[in-house]
């Protein structure tokens, strides 16, 4: 997969050369390149925003650098993904949906965002998807990037070693994962669930569904909703 990130604090993107993404870059499975978008600004204070049409506060990101920017880097089959408050949810579906994608370009706007024109002008010449990571505001697109990336690239074919452990995704499957215990046996006077240490597993699989079921009627009932799910002790209609 071959990505492109433009914005106008590369260094925020530091953390794609560490762990799992950096390798699957030294491995050539991610092809991924952060470009600052000054780079295709020409007056001699590299400007890259404006005020606001119709007035209000903070300034606006010009279209013309990101419109040079999408002309050098993007093509037809270029899905071109753009962070925003007002975007769709980003979930574990739509992180699939990425997954499958040839070449992703990522615009990090900032200020109070892009000029509305550059999504529209992309949307006549590739697939444009402006995304939210929740409901919250954040100072710009560079953090979204960083769990969008991370979500996508740990389903790319040879990311992750153990492909087990996207058989047993939580946000995919519909439930919380049960939780997770290791060594020592008893800690600071807390024992692992003896089931758990029994070695019948069919007994620990039952266990983790129940206690994955408990956890998820407990803390996103929303996902149980119509699921006809029945939580043992749970009425996971409250
Ligand atoms: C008058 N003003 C009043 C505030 N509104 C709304 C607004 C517009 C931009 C920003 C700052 N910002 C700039 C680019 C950018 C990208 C993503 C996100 C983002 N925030 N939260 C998420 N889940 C995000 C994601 N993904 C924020 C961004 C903050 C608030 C505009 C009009």
């Amino acid at each position: 997969m071959k990505v492109d990130v433009v914005t106008i604090f590369p260094d925020y993107l530091a953390p794609l050369d560490l762990s799992l993404i950096g390798k699957a870059r030294g491995t050539g499975i991610l092809e991924l390149a952060v470009h600052d978008l000054r780079r295709w600004t020409h007056d001699v204070h590299r400007t890259v925003d404006d005020t606001p049409y119709g007035g209000g506060p903070g300034m606006v990101m010009r279209p013309e650098p990101w419109g040079a920017a999408l002309d050098s880097l993007a093509t037809p089959d270029t899905h071109l993904i753009v962070p925003s408050p007002a975007g769709a949810p980003f979930t574990q579906t739509l992180a699939r949906a990425l997954s499958g994608d040839s070449h992703l370009m990522f615009a990090c706007g900032r200020y109070e965002g892009i000029d509305q024109r550059v999504i529209e002008h992309a949307a006549t010449r590739m697939r444009v998807s402006e995304v939210s990571l929740g409901d919250y505001v954040l100072f710009g697109g560079e953090v979204a990037v960083l769990v969008v990336l991370e979500a996508v690239t740990r389903l790319l074919p040879g990311v992750l070693g153990n492909a087990d452990s996207l058989v047993e995704e939580s946000h995919a499957a519909g439930v919380l994962e049960a939780p997770m215990y290791t060594k020592p046996p008893t800690w600071r006077g807390l024992d692992v669930p003896d089931v758990l240490r029994s070695g019948d597993h069919g007994k620990i699989a039952r266990w983790r569904r129940e206690e994955g079921l408990r956890r998820t009627a407990q803390r996103r009932p929303d996902l149980l909703e119509g699921a006809g799910f029945q939580v043992p002790g749970v009425d996971v209609a409250k």
